[in-house]
This record gives C-alpha cells, structure tokens and sequence, in this order.
C-alpha cells in the first residue's frame, strides 16, 4: 500500500533524528518538510514563538488541538519542567498513531477524537481541573467554538495562556475578533511566516484574565 506523507516524514525521522533526542526528531521533520515535502507542522520559526511564550508560561497542564503536527508535541515536551503534562487531540486516527511512535516521552499523550468530545471530557474522563496553556493547531472554523466551549466548562483560569497557530494564514479571523475584543482577554500578535515559506503568517497570544 502508497505510504502516506506522515509515514514518509515518520521513517525520515527514525532514520535521521537519535532516539530520545526530542531537538534531533524536530531537526529531521523541519529538514523533511523544507526540503522534501511541506507540512503543516508549525515549523521552527513560529516554533521558536511557542517556545518562549511556553518558557514564559511554564505550565503544568498543557492542552493541544491538532496532533497532526505532532512536532508542536515534541517541541512543547522538550521544555515542560518536571511532571507536566501534555493532552494533544487528534481527530484522524492514522495520524494519531504515528504521533504514539514519535512521541515516546513521558507525560504526552495523544487523545482520540474530535475536539469537542475531548474538551466536553476533560474534567470528567481525564481528571483535568483547569489548563494551563492550550496550543490551537487545528481546523481554523473550530478555533472560536472550541475556545467559548472552554471558557463555558470551566477549563480557563486567570492567567491561563491560549496561543493560535495561523491566525494570518489560512486565518481564524471570527476568532481573532472574539478574543481581541472580548475583556476577558490580554491578546499580543507575533508576527512570523508560513511554515517553511515566505508568506506571512503569525501566532496570538490570548491570556485570560478571569
Ligand atoms: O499551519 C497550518 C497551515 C495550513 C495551510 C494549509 C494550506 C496552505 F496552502 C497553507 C497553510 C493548514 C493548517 C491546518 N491545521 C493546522 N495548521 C495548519
Ligand atoms: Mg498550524
């Protein structure tokens, strides 16, 4: 059977990054998908953003939709300060697999579904109080629904830190207005590029205030 592109990028990786060496499987996938072919990962300039707005956080509880990109997983994991945690959605099942094999690091884990059903589960299935920064990569009409059913349940403290992939390209712009103009917000735009390409692209930030 046609291996799909994830499998290509999955066997690039075990071939080329060392194992355990989360900065060496982020070096193979950035290498991969600019030089082979593209990816939505969040690639390593955007990447460098999240870093340091996740440093800043420094959360014990982290919240990812869209494991598609299973380099965000990594990247975030490689820099959680002892006992955190990670809980990445990913609503397409062969993806979610492949991000089990990269992602052999304590303390992620990959849950199944769409994000709605996961949100709606979290307290309850997954023992989780609040989120301490939730990193939004995945469809861009579910960025606002998905965030209102957040602060609806609860999952939200002050200071809780949102940071949203794409909000320029292909864009989230209901959200960005949501979120600008809401008083429940701080928001900061960073500005960056499409992964692994010129066009301009850029990540909010969305602290909420409680
Ligand atoms: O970072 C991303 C980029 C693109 C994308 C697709 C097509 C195109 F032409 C340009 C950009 C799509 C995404 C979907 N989910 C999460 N992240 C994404
Ligand atoms: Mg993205």
């Amino acid at each position: 059977s046609s291996r799909s592109k994830e499998q290509r990028i999955l066997d690039f990786v075990l071939k080329h990054a060392v194992p355990g060496d989360p900065t060496s499987v982020l070096n193979a996938i950035d290498k991969y998908c600019s030089q082979q072919e593209w990816a939505m990962n969040v690639g390593d300039e955007k990447g460098l953003i999240l870093d340091r707005v996740l440093q800043e956080a420094s959360p014990s509880l982290v919240l990812e939709l869209g494991t598609y990109c299973w380099y965000s997983a990594v990247r975030m994991a490689r820099l959680l300060k002892q006992g955190a945690q990670i809980l990445t959605v990913e609503f397409n099942r062969n993806n979610a697999d492949i991000a089990h094999q990269i992602l052999q690091f304590a303390g992620v884990q990959v849950l199944e579904g769409s994000s709605e059903e996961v949100i709606r589960q979290l307290q309850k299935k997954h023992a989780v109080d609040t989120v301490d920064f939730i990193f939004i990569d995945h469809w861009k009409d579910r960025y606002l629904p998905d965030t209102k059913l957040m602060e609806e349940l609860g999952l939200l403290r002050k200071g809780t830190v949102i940071l949203a992939d794409n909000v320029i390209f292909p864009g989230a712009p209901d959200y960005l207005q949501y979120v600008r103009s809401s008083p429940k917000y701080d928001c900061t735009y960073y500005p960056s590029h499409l992964e692994y390409l010129d066009a301009e692209d850029g990540l909010e930030k969305a602290v909420y205030k409680g």
